[in-house]
């Protein structure tokens, strides 16, 4: 079977794009292994698929699985590459597109420098939410694995992400921590990495390892949460620039009960066919 996708990035964090709208098609676990391959696949960080939508309010669907084949709640360099996707496919001719995904409704909006501003919900902070096992609700709290422990702020956007502030990213430990903390049994369904350096009250440098991916160029998500973490630690205000390994966003939060909202590129790689191994089906 020859499956046609577009292979997409934000911020070098890098996606296959299946139109499920047009077409039909979309993968089991071991497909989306294989078409996340680097070495015998296309390649990606995640896969999105973009289906119709699923209710009247809401103009797609977008599914978002990791390079593990699991599929996951919420990507936000995803949500830009989407937007770019359906409207340069002509699926739609709105700026401002509503899409649901397994966590909800999220809302980008395409800007008139090309640029992608979505806006990605409210974060989320008690542990059942995460889910996070904890008796605590306080913004920072101890977690500790191998001999190690972590200073962690815990936030939902509609993905799990434990969030520490360290003195200077690029020595990190982001390699050894961040597996230990991604599969630590206090988050029963894995939990995203985030390693933010404070720049200033609007910058921050950040990595983030990502569950079901590794260390990505640069998570969206991780992103927000970071920011949100370190406004409610009192470190930093709205609006934030968050540098990345793959490039900047900007990312504005108002404080409790306000969406947070992620602005930054998404681009078209190329265009492509790729024959799906039978034994995979
Ligand atoms: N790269 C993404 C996040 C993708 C999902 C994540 N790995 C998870 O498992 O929750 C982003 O830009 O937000």
């Amino acid at each position: 079977m020859k499956i046609p996708f577009t292979k997409m990035q934000g911020l070098g964090n890098d996606f296959v794009v299946l139109d499920a709208v047009t077409g039909s098609f979309v993968p089991n676990p071991a497909q989306v292994r294989f078409l996340a391959d680097r070495h015998f696949g296309v390649g990606c960080d995640q896969l999105l698929v973009v289906e119709k939508p699923g209710s009247p309010e809401v103009d797609f669907r977008y599914r978002i699985f990791n390079a593990d084949g699991g599929e996951v709640e919420q990507c936000g360099n995803g949500a830009r590459c989407f937007a770019r996707f359906v409207t340069d496919a002509g699926l739609t001719d709105k700026r401002e597109i509503r899409v649901e995904t397994r966590c909800g409704v999220i809302a980008p909006r395409l800007e008139a420098d090309g640029q992608v501003t979505v806006d990605m919900g409210l974060p989320r902070f008690a542990p059942a939410e995460i889910p996070f096992v904890s008796d605590s609700d306080a913004v920072i709290q101890p977690l500790a694995a191998a001999g190690r422990e972590w200073m962690i702020s815990v936030v939902s956007m509609g993905n799990p992400h434990a969030v520490q502030v360290v003195g200077a990213v690029d020595s990190a430990p982001v390699a050894e921590d961040g597996p230990l903390i991604e599969n630590h049994p206090r988050f029963p369904r894995r939990v995203n990495a985030g390693f933010m350096e404070i720049v200033d009250r609007h910058a921050i440098r950040l990595r983030v390892h990502e569950r079901g991916a590794g260390e990505t160029l640069a998570c969206g998500t991780g992103a927000c949460a970071a920011v949100v973490a370190g406004i409610r630690r009192g470190l930093l205000d709205t609006p934030v620039r968050v540098s990345t390994r793959g490039g900047e966003l900007s990312i504005a939060w108002s404080g409790p009960d306000t969406p947070v909202l992620m602005t930054g590129p998404a681009v078209t790689v190329f265009q492509g066919e790729i024959e799906l191994p039978e034994d995979l089906s």
